[in-house]
């Protein structure tokens, strides 16, 4: 199977400290991958860098059949090109329902000018109706974001990135500040999520990562540490020494 996203040695240092150490990655077109690793370990910068937000100093993000270089593209053009970010914190819009979140999501796809003369169409509204049900949010359709528990806004986020229906989506932290049964609400999104698409998610909770049952690898200085299931990774001497402690 041809990679979907393909890090290819890429460093990048902020006021002489190599946050990104040749770090090298591969991303399946599908299925979950989750990223584990110290604090300072490099994970959000690695995010920055494949999403456009920082630029590295050497190496290539490869994207896609044709390997395109995403290097010295906006962030825009990147999230465009299929690539999704949840950030930790839940960035809905309050003061509008479930279901105007949803549409606006649904309006605002790749093509940045359907939102302008997009009308709501019946596939629309039947997309956004799928997602809501798949997000466990179709009883609250009317209800306005900001009333929503935290673990809900987190879902109605994920549901308005699902609307666009992305090739490529990361995840920060989703399980943060989530109860038990919300966690595991999210654990089955993710993996659904993840049966059409690639999907990777950034953890510190061991717990969570089990449940995901994915590919792991951990980051350490900025550069991979070790790969593998959860047991293989978590048995690594090397890993626990940095990440896990003895
Ligand atoms: N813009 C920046 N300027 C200076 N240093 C930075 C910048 N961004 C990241 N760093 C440093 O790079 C290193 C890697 O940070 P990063 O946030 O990527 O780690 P992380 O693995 O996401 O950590 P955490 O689990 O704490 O979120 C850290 O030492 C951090 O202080």
């Amino acid at each position: 199977m041809t990679a979907l996203l393909h890090v290819d040695s890429i460093s990048v240092s902020f006021d002489g400290f190599r946050a990104i150490n040749d770090l090298s990655l591969t991303v399946e077109p599908t299925g979950l991958r989750a990223i584990i690793g110290p604090n300072g370990a490099g994970k959000t910068t690695f995010m920055d860098i494949v999403t456009g937000k920082t630029r590295p100093d050497s190496g290539r993000v490869l994207w896609g059949e044709k390997a395109q270089d995403l290097v010295g593209l906006s962030e825009s053009r990147i999230a465009r090109l299929g690539l999704g970010r949840k950030f930790q914190r839940p960035t809905v819009f309050e003061a509008q329902t479930v279901a105007e979140n949803l549409d606006l999501a649904l309006r605002n796809p790749r093509q940045p000018l359907r939102v302008l003369f997009a009308r709501r169409t019946a596939d629309d509204r039947a997309r956004a109706l799928a997602i809501a049900e798949e997000i466990g949010l179709l009883p609250h359709l009317h209800r306005r974001a900001g009333e929503l528990s935290h673990g809900q806004k987190q879902w109605l986020e994920i549901g308005m990135l699902l609307a666009q229906d992305p090739r490529l989506l990361l995840v920060d932290e989703p399980a943060a500040g989530m109860t038990v049964p919300e966690r595991e609400h999210t654990t089955d999104l993710l993996r659904r999520a993840a049966e059409t698409r690639a999907v990777v998610v950034v953890e510190h909770d061991m717990e969570f990562v089990r449940r995901l049952d994915c590919r792991v690898t951990v980051l350490h200085e900025g550069r991979v540490l070790a790969e593998g299931s959860l047991d293989h990774v978590t048995s690594n001497p090397d890993v626990i020494d940095v990440y896990l402690g003895r």
